[in-house]
């Protein structure tokens, strides 16, 4: 089993409304370096607010009410162990940055602006809309452009620039496109954009909210296999958010099903598709027709 890059030990939130949600209750799982992590269940499920709540993006009236989320820093590489089994303090935490550099990092121990600058260098996010988010009055080289300014202030223009290039292209945009604004682009090449820039400081884990659900499926389906080819290229963990449970399927290596704010089963994607063990996962499979055949039969009840 890879070694962890995040612990989240029984983590609560709740919604200090009256009466109170209880959004998410007592959650624990470890990601692993490298892995795509799919978190599937139901609308209102607390999908969002367990990722909100990782990184401490919450606002009042959500309070975390108990638990810890713990960052284990090193290489972004799963494949680069030392023969002792432990990172080549070579690779840890590449650049400058004003994050603590210890190896354990307890999120709830940071500073507001440690955390503000963890959330760019360690771990990143997409979430649903987030190509509605580019300022709309600056081009896409300015806005990336102020993340490295911000970042890495040492970084020289001419390398700024480079990497700006590099980095759209990696997503599948031609670099000639920096020049643009957002709304010279389409909703697919916004959102690749959002991920380039998510992806621009090396983080080791990105998490995705419904990243591409304002998406027509067929951008929807490259974009995401774009995704996992960077995983396996970076070696960035991603915590990834969809109803869509077959395209989690797809793209996940484990997948966590939640409901009513608890992870009621989490295991290898192949295991749970072919042996689920929580009624709940069965009842969340069965509801795609498509996974289960009974489309099939459908249409061939119909057809005879
Ligand atoms: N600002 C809020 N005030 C009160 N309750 C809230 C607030 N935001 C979310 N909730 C409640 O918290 C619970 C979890 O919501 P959350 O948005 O995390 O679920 P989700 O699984 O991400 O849903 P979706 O898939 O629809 O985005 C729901 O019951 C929701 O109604």
């Amino acid at each position: 089993m890879s070694r962890p890059v995040l612990t989240i030990e029984n983590l609560s939130v709740d919604y200090l409304v009256e009466p109170v949600v209880h959004a998410v209750k007592d959650v624990s799982f470890t990601l692993r370096r490298g892995e795509i992590l799919g978190l599937a269940g139901e609308s209102g499920c607390g999908k969002s607010t367990l990722a909100y709540g990782m990184v401490r993006l919450l606002k009042p009236p959500a309070a975390i009410t108990a638990g810890r989320v713990v960052f284990h820093a090193g290489s972004t590489s799963p494949a680069t162990p030392s023969p002792s089994g432990t990172p080549s303090p070579s690779l840890a935490a590449p650049s400058p940055s004003p994050v603590p550099s210890a190896r354990d990092i307890d999120w709830g121990e940071l500073s507001a602006e440690e955390l503000r600058m963890a959330r760019w260098d360690r771990i990143s996010m997409v979430f649903q809309g987030a190509m509605n988010s580019l300022n709309p009055v600056i081009s896409i080289l300015d806005q990336f452009e102020d993340v490295f300014v911000t970042h890495r202030p040492r970084m020289s223009r001419g390398e700024r620039r480079r990497r700006c290039g590099d980095l759209l292209e990696r997503v599948g945009v031609d670099r000639t496109r920096l020049r643009s604004y957002p709304h010279e682009l389409s909703g697919g090449m916004r959102q690749r954009v959002m991920i380039a820039m998510a992806m621009a400081l090396e983080p080791q884990i990105m998490i995705m909210d419904e990243p591409t659900t304002a998406l027509d499926v067929v951008v929807q389906r490259d974009i995401l296999r774009e995704i996992s080819r960077l995983r396996d290229e970076l070696g960035f963990a991603v915590i990834f958010i969809t109803h869509d449970l077959p395209l989690l399927l797809e793209i996940s290596d484990r997948i966590a099903v939640m409901r009513h704010g608890e992870i009621v089963e989490l295991d290898d994607a192949a295991r749970i598709y072919h042996e689920p063990r929580h009624q709940y996962t069965r009842k969340l499979l069965a509801s795609f027709p498509s996974l289960t055949g009974d489309r099939a039969a459908f249409v061939r009840g119909a057809a005879s």
